[in-house]
């Protein structure tokens, strides 16, 4: 069953690189779940803000950055939210920018994607018996992206907020080649990182809304002029990124909880995963029904 009534949390922030705690507030919980695909990248804070909204913060590199974009047990990431109750996840994303018109500190809210990863990482909870089919033509949750996006405003050091853009995910851990950078403009890509998925796929599949908040800390290496991108330039503007972060998380998380309890965020993903199932129920690997239970209990 999905544990909700003792924590009660509905909304999850995770963080990427360079934001690893939500420092100053009541801390209600933190938790490590054992999850049928292991352990997630870092213990969970459960905590309060100011407004009474509970929050679970989990870092997806872990405190101390020591897993690569390839290596983030992202399986088990998404089901110890889905566990804990979590609906909706705000995911942070440090990300170079592919457009002139998104310079470092600016910050981006995807609704599209292109899969540049290289077959490396576990992108599906199904498999071994249980197949299912989850809709993915549009991977963010342009609901949480409206409520973000009113707040536009809020962002301090001259910083933009820009809206309906489009990432790529690239494998890494090495950043693009100039070639690559170019090609990906030529496809028409806005930004780039190395954790869009599968986060994005595994959270469709968990029937949780997901929308990735990106914070651009470099031009990458497409731009002349501009020196290509390297960790030292990217973690200093993520001194600013994280200040912006901490303070649009403020405003937006109490909205997008009420929306969650409301159950006003459209679209709803809830029971989508019913009927995306493919397998006859005589032949289901019931090992593999009890590990999806544990994400979508009673689905298969
Ligand atoms: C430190 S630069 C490359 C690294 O930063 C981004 O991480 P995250 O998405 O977790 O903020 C990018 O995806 C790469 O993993
Ligand atoms: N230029 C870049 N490429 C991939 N991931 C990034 N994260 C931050 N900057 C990046």
């Amino acid at each position: 069953m999905v544990v909700t009534e003792h924590h009660d949390v509905k909304i999850a922030v995770i963080g990427g690189s360079g934001l690893y705690n939500l420092e100053g507030l009541e801390l209600v919980e933190e938790v490590n779940p054992e999850t049928p695909w292991g352990f997630p990248s870092d213990k969970i804070i459960i905590s309060k803000l100011p407004s009474g909204t509970k929050i679970a913060f989990l870092p997806r590199h872990g405190r101390g950055h020591y897993l690569t974009p390839t290596e983030v047990p992202v399986r088990a990431n998404i089901a110890a939210l889905k566990h804990l109750g979590v609906e909706a996840i705000l995911a942070f994303s440090a990300v170079g920018s592919l457009r002139e018109e998104i310079p470092p500190c600016d910050f981006v809210l995807p609704d599209q994607l292109i899969d540049r990863t290289r077959g490396l990482r576990e992108a599906t909870y199904f498999g071994n018996g249980v197949v299912a089919h989850a809709g993915f033509a549009d991977p963010f949750h342009a609901g949480i992206a409206e409520l973000v996006y009113a707040h536009k405003d809020i962002l301090d050091f001259g910083a933009k907020l820009h809206n309906k853009k489009t990432a790529v995910c690239m494998e890494g851990p090495a950043f693009s080649t100039r070639a690559e950078s170019h090609m990906y403009r030529s496809w028409g890509a806005d930004i780039i990182n190395m954790s869009a998925l599968p986060e994005s796929k595994l959270a469709r599949e968990a029937e949780i809304a997901y929308q990735m908040v990106c914070m651009s800390t470099d031009y990458d290496c497409w731009r002349v002029e501009e020196e290509a991108v390297t960790v030292e330039t990217v973690m200093q503007n993520m001194v600013n990124n994280g200040a912006n972060a901490k303070k649009l998380l403020m405003a937006v998380l109490p909205a997008l909880d009420k929306a969650v309890r409301e159950n006003t965020l459209k679209p709803d993903l809830k029971g989508s995963m019913k009927f995306s199932g493919m397998t006859a129920k005589e032949k289901r690997n019931p090992e593999t029904v009890k590990k999806l239970d544990y994400i979508l209990p009673g689905y298969y």
